[in-house]
């Protein structure tokens, strides 16, 4: 069935599990996590950025939202596990709406690169009107380092606990994205592989909510491999060993943002199949390796998170 993502959260909140939440824009990274999740009896959080629903929508983000509802909806009416629909990073007000207007089952509205009480002010707004239609809502204190679609911010800026707890009173947010190390993309850490377990515990204590990790795809190195055996040049690329992904799931993430795994998946799978076979050109079949291996990353992913057979 199709639900909201407050309804995975809070039972991943009290089972201490966490679910994966996997980025798409098209088609066939959907029908891939639809299968790992089939697969492993697993709930799903299928999430777009709002350049996804601009990319769908060929420049009208109401029009990709929509469609992005219109697929989901359509695996999620049809199959026995729980899929939610979630707007990513969302920071433009008319594209946060236009989630809400098409029917997606949370947003995102992410001020963290404002101070705590512009963050606020934004979160409560959104928070209102989100609420009012039976959407839910998540926000981001502190800012990860890296590339964040247009917000470039070098430097990360770890979460305060105690701000967190004063800005979930203040917004009555339904999840939070507190920053603890991780930054977005393929080069994550600049050194050693380390995240603030300390901060993440406070911000647990104080606040007992569903909390959300974002930049937190370990990019699988067994895929990197593939990818560079066919010309892929991804040279540095690291991001969170699974050990560390699996300890903030001890200390309360329950919904861990899963994007660059699944590219990686996929152009590995897509440059494997276009180098060995010189003579395909149907679609369905060049991107079934591309598709095979983003349902391999996807199924491993729920299990180390414990959300398998919790459908
Ligand atoms: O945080 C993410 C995804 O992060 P990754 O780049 O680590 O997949 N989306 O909001
Ligand atoms: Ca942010
Ligand atoms: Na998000
Ligand atoms: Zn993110």
């Amino acid at each position: 069935p199709y639900v909201n993502t407050k309804d995975i959260l809070e039972k991943a909140n009290k089972e201490y599990y966490a679910v994966a939440a996997f980025n798409i824009n098209n088609l066939e990274f959907l029908q891939a996590i639809v299968e790992g999740g089939i697969e492993k009896k697993s709930p799903l959080i299928i999430e777009t950025s709002e350049g996804a629903m601009k990319y769908a929508g060929m420049g009208d983000p109401l029009r990709g939202a929509s469609l992005f509802v219109k697929m989901v909806r359509e695996f999620a009416d049809s199959l026995d596990i729980p899929i939610a629909l979630h707007l990513d990073h969302g920071k433009n007000f008319k594209y946060i709406i236009s989630a809400i207007k098409a029917g997606y089952s949370s947003v995102m509205i992410d001020a963290s690169d404002k101070p705590l009480e512009e963050n606020i002010k934004a979160t409560k707004d959104i928070v209102r009107i989100a609420h009012a239609a039976g959407v839910s809502v998540e926000a981001e204190l502190g800012k990860l380092a890296g590339i964040e679609d247009n917000v470039s911010s070098e430097e990360s800026v770890l979460v305060n606990p105690d701000e967190a707890k004063y800005f979930v009173e203040q917004t009555q947010v339904d999840f939070l994205a507190p920053a603890i190390g991780t930054s977005h993309g393929a080069f994550k850490f600049k050194g050693e592989a380390k995240l603030d377990y300390d901060r993440l515990k406070k911000v647990k204590e104080l606040t007992n909510m569903p909390l959300v990790l974002h930049g937190a795809s370990s990019v699988v190195q067994e895929m990197v491999e593939i990818a560079e055996n066919y010309g892929a040049d991804f040279g540095g690329s690291k991001g969170v060993p699974s050990d560390i992904l699996k300890e903030t799931v001890q200390l309360g993430i329950n919904k861990v943002n899963t994007d660059t795994d699944l590219r990686m998946a996929f152009i590995a799978g897509l440059r494997e199949f276009l180098h060995n076979n010189s003579k395909e050109f149907d679609p369905r079949k060049y991107m079934e390796t591309a598709k095979e291996y983003v349902k391999k990353v996807v199924s491993d992913r729920l299990e180390l998170l414990g959300s398998a057979n919790k459908a």
